[in-house]
């Protein structure tokens, strides 16, 4: 009766006959009901399909069919949802506008000024929102055709200015989400020789390979499940053990800016949300890495920061990046890490770098890079989830070993072994974030699991997670992949810039990796020590195939 039905049993059959429909239904389709005794009106924002219902009972706010009795949520959610711009292109604009005025008298303000508040949203979330349209057009013609022809326009004119698809965004994660259900309808087709891996419809993905992303907004849904830990205060890690570790250095602001030339950009090694990154030569010879933050992150909350040097000081692995010290002074934070020197994984497969990576360095560098975050999550002092693994984030040695950095945006799992999970706020990158943890807000280990199986895709096809200059069926790699995986078209999916020839049940046991850890739920996905014991398997097959060859 009621059209929540339209999202339900059926989507199979929609799957296999009319996909697109099936992705207008789960994306933008909105609709509009009355009967005698209700008035419902309905939109699916993400992965959220929020209703408004009037009846002689009054009326409420249903979000997945659930009443939610807390109408600061739910007003928060509303809003958000507006800021956003899922509603923007509903010709039932108006209407979901007079629902949150008269709703949440609140923030009547906002739904009364409402155009004029999501213009003025920084461009970041514009250029998000525009991806978000820009990826649902590419899906299908939906309602706002129009209004998506001239986002696309100026996407492809923002698009120009930037050669690379890395814009730095700061996504609000429901739209990331949105495009994870782009897909609902991936279906493996068994193949002989591939063991079976995706579970019917298991398969999603999330988008772009952009700049690491915090959705803290209003969206934050649930009480932590755990008790917040206090940041400690850097005296304390000044005492910590491990700092005053081998190899760890002790130095003062003036020492940092004579070793950087006074930040020079020259001695520049990049840039990334927290701040830049120098190289310095210290007084012993030792080259290092100095992380300084930017001044918004100055200015703001420590936690990014006191993350870091707190986990980082926890860490010895020789696929993490060591931390070596810290500034935490005046006006300066600042974070010594170890100094990888080969560039970053992603620079690599752009081929930025000169030599193009082997098969052989690409399947190590994912077994290292397995190996970190089994150790992260295991035999760490406590579990401790990265939450931002891409290929950015991948530093290399000279001799091409991978080396994990960044560890502004990881976390410390459930302190409360009983608890699977912790409940937070989303943050992570564009295109690898786990849509189950941008929908539920859960953090498990095994959200880098997911954002693991997408980087593996990566390094097998070369691909970020999210091509926008391609053609719309090819733009989200992991269904691009998928596709051509279930067609049996597995060379097509390898880098074109590798030269040499790859065995096909080798690159299926790979790929299936790859799927398994991209599933939608974290259930279905491989723990990150077994995944690591699957690598360390095909790389024995891929061994003996060498020798077999050369022999
Ligand atoms: N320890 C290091 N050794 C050598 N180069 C480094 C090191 N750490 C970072 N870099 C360089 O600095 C760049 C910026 O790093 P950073 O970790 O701050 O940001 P990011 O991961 O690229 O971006 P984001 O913060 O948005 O995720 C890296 O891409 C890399 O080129």
């Amino acid at each position: 009766m009621l059209p929540f039905l339209l999202v339900g049993a059926n989507l199979n059959f929609f799957c296999m006959a009319v996909p697109i429909l099936g992705l207008l239904i789960l994306l933008q389709f909105s609709w509009i009901s009355a009967s005698d005794s209700a008035f419902i009106i309905s939109k699916v924002c993400g992965t959220e399909e929020v209703a408004y219902l009037e009846n002689l009972d009054g009326h409420q706010i249903l979000i997945n069919k659930n009443r939610i009795e807390n109408s600061t949520l739910v007003c928060e959610k509303l809003k958000f949802y507006f800021e956003v711009g899922c509603f923007s292109c509903d010709p039932k604009f108006g209407v979901w506008r007079e629902v949150g005025k008269s709703y949440c008298a609140r923030y009547s303000d906002f739904f009364l000024h409402e155009e004029k508040i999501v213009n003025s949203v920084d461009v970041h979330a514009k250029k998000a929102r525009k991806l978000l349209r820009e990826l649902q057009e590419s899906a299908s013609n939906n309602d706002c055709t129009n209004k998506n022809s001239d986002s696309l326009a100026n996407m492809q004119s923002d698009d120009a200015s930037s050669e690379t698809d890395d814009l730095p965004l700061a996504v609000p994660g429901f739209l990331l989400l949105s495009v994870g259900f782009l897909f609902p309808c991936f279906r493996p087709r068994r193949k002989e020789n591939s063991p079976p891996s995706v579970r019917p419809n298991q398969l999603l993905n999330s988008v772009d390979s952009l700049s690491s992303i915090d959705v803290s907004s209003s969206s934050e849904k649930l009480p932590p499940a755990t008790p917040h830990r206090v940041p400690p205060s850097p005296s304390r890690f000044a005492m910590s053990p491990q700092l005053n570790r081998a190899g760890s250095v002790q130095l003062t602001i003036n020492q940092i800016i004579k070793a950087t030339h006074n930040f020079s950009d020259s001695f520049k090694l990049g840039e990334g949300g927290f701040g830049t990154v120098y190289r310095a030569a210290l007084p012993d010879g030792r080259v290092v890495a100095v992380k300084r933050a930017k001044k918004e992150i100055f200015q703001g909350p420590r936690d990014e920061f006191n993350n870091e040097v707190e986990l980082l000081a926890k860490i010895d692995h020789r696929s993490l990046v060591r931390l070596l010290g810290y500034i935490d002074k005046g006006n300066e934070r600042i974070l010594i890490t170890e100094y990888v020197p080969n560039g970053t994984l992603r620079e690599h497969l752009d081929g930025q770098l000169g030599k193009i990576l082997d098969f052989n360095q690409r399947l190590e560098i994912a077994i290292e890079i397995a190996h970190a975050l089994t150790y992260l999550h295991l035999y760490a002092e406590k579990t401790i989830i990265h939450r931002d693994v891409k290929s950015s984030n991948i530093l290399l040695t000279e001799s091409y070993r991978a080396k994990v950095s960044d560890f502004g945006f990881a976390k410390s799992g459930p302190s409360d072994t009983e608890k699977t999970h912790i409940s937070t706020k989303v943050k992570g990158t564009a295109g690898y974030l786990d849509p189950e943890y941008l929908r539920t807000y859960q953090l498990t280990p095994k959200s880098d699991v997911f954002s693991f199986g997408i980087l593996l895709l990566e390094i097998l096809s070369g691909r970020r997670p999210v091509e926008l200059k391609r053609n719309p069926d090819e733009r989200i790699t992991v269904r691009w992949a998928f596709k051509k995986f279930n067609e049996g078209n597995l060379p097509e999916i390898l880098d074109p810039l590798l030269e040499e020839r790859v065995d096909n049940e080798l690159l299926s046991r790979l790929l299936n990796v790859a799927f398994q850890c991209a599933a939608p739920t974290r259930d279905d996905r491989p723990t990150m020590k077994e995944v690591g014991e699957k690598l360390w398997e095909i790389r024995k097959q891929y061994g003996k195939s060498l020798r077999r060859i050369s022999g």
